[in-house]
């Protein structure tokens, strides 16, 4: 790990392009129980049962809390109604406010592992935006001025009338038990629900067109890229842009970034609620990056409209780790990944093709950076040094690690694996998180960072 550590303070980082502020709430039995009270058992099932895939109104805000509740699974769903981001406000108190978004999360974490250079972008930097942002000299926001690329500290770049995005984040815990009606639930994992504000004028996922001729420029400065926000997009807007034209964009920026420099890129893939969505993310930005990292419901979802629906919902039901290492494989050759990287409540995998430089054990050092520093963010709520990361590395391994290791034994046996260079390791998970979101963001970056930080050993 210290190894790592020392080789971050020369790396350098592009992070574009989702932030946000997150209103935490910590969901105790009382918040759920008046929830059902006041919209009644059998309404909020009935709308389980409809399954929206977006919210409209706080009955469909109720109803996938609920079954997100029931399954214990790491769920993102968006708000497009102005109404009930009014009542959210006037129904919940929030505990704490935070810095979101993969980019706001990782560079954060990235400037406080003291990086070299973080480049954080964002289409929007409001003040209170900015505020949020570690405030270090490594920590910087590209702007354009007198025809020039200029990096300046995210306090010095942000624009006042640019508005403030504020996502819901409901932290629930395992263990905690309600009724739904006759139902007794008991939450199986601890994980958070997001409500994931979707309004216009945050959905344009791009790069300013006056900054977009510098991105190989900020390629050059930096060893490697972490993408991400796209699932933020919508199918069609109002001045008649749709989400094909946002991701010609994107895909435009990608090869932008690489034109000088042939920097690795990685994706951190979020939950896609609507299927044609997802499946043009997939389909248009996978095949173009090296590396796309996740967690285990998204994996499934992915399958699922890949037309893996039946493995889907196995992964979803029975969290089973053949069917995890089985998707994982076809998700890596359906497009052809460099690398890919799932990360679920036990366990972390990384697959590659069996041609990749590193070695399975340097690949499992990788992921264990990965799991330290999710783990010193768990206890500590944030990474703000390198000291830090000595907590993590002091929580034990969960206790399921060995039973994981076994199966997965079992596993690659049955399976046809020699083409593939497949790893897992168990999490260090905590017991009492002070939050659990971002977690999933700080193992990714620690993964990446960790993964181009050891390519860089073996030129
Ligand atoms: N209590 C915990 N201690 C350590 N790691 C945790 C804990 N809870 C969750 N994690 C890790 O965080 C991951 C969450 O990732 P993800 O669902 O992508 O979250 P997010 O998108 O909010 O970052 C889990 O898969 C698990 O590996
Ligand atoms: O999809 P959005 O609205 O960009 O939000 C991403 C969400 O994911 C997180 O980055 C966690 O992975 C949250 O901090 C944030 O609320
Ligand atoms: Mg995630």
């Amino acid at each position: 790990m210290m190894e790592f550590l020392k080789d971050f303070q020369k790396m350098g980082m592009y992070l574009a392009y989702n932030v946000n502020v997150d209103a935490i709430v910590y969901l105790n039995e009382k918040h759920i129980e008046s929830l059902i009270k006041e919209f009644g058992a059998e309404n909020i099932k009935k709308r389980m049962d409809e399954y929206p895939r977006e919210i409209n109104e706080p009955l469909d805000f109720v109803a996938r809390l609920v079954h997100a509740l029931k399954t214990g699974k790491p769920q993102a769903v968006p708000l497009v109604s102005y109404e009930t981001d009014k009542w959210f406000n006037s129904r919940f108190k929030y505990d704490i406010e935070r810095i979101g978004g993969q980019v706001g999360i990782i560079a954060n974490l990235l400037a406080n592992l003291n990086f070299n250079r973080v480049i954080a972008y964002s289409p929007l930097l409001g003040k209170k935006q900015a505020e949020m942002f570690v405030n270090k000299d490594n920590l910087l926001y590209p702007v354009v001025e007198n025809g020039k690329l200029v990096l300046k500290k995210p306090l010095e770049a942000y624009r006042e009338s640019d508005p403030v995005k504020i996502n819901r984040i409901f932290e629930f815990r395992a263990g905690t038990k309600f009724k739904l009606g006759d139902e007794t639930i008991e939450v199986p994992y601890s994980g958070r629900f997001i409500v994931a504000c979707r309004f216009e004028d945050f959905a344009r996922i791009e790069t300013s067109p006056e900054l977009k001729p510098y991105l190989p420029e900020i390629g050059e400065m930096v060893d490697g890229a972490i993408l991400s926000g796209y699932q933020g997009l919508r199918k069609y807007y109002s001045d008649g842009k749709d989400a094909n034209y946002y991701l010609r964009k994107a895909k435009e920026d990608i090869k932008l970034l690489r034109k000088k420099k042939d920097i690795k890129i990685h994706v951190e893939f979020a939950s896609i609620q609507d299927r044609e969505l997802r499946k043009k993310v997939i389909y248009n930005i996978f095949p173009l990056v090296d590396s796309v990292g996740m967690d285990e419901a998204e994996i499934a979802h992915i399958l699922s409209v890949l037309g893996y629906r039946e493995l889907s919902d196995r992964i979803f039901t029975y969290n089973r780790i053949e069917d995890a290492v089985l998707g994982a494989k076809i998700l890596l050759d359906e497009l052809n990944l460099e690398i890919l990287q799932v990360h679920t409540i036990y366990y972390l995998m990384y697959i590659t093709h069996n041609d990749n430089p590193l070695t399975e054990e340097e690949l499992r050092k990788s992921l264990e950076v990965g799991t330290a520093l999710a783990a010193a963010r768990a206890s500590l709520g944030d990474i703000k040094s390198p000291e830090d990361v000595k907590v993590g590395l002091k929580v034990p391994f969960n206790e399921k690690g060995e039973y994981v290791k076994l199966r997965f034994e079992e596993a690659k046996a049955k399976m046809r694996t020699r083409e593939y260079k497949i790893v897992i390791i168990p999490t260090r998970l905590v017991k009492n998180p002070v939050s659990t979101v971002g977690l999933g963001d700080t193992i990714s970056a620690g993964a990446f960072a960790s993964y181009l930080s050891l390519l860089g050993r073996k030129e």
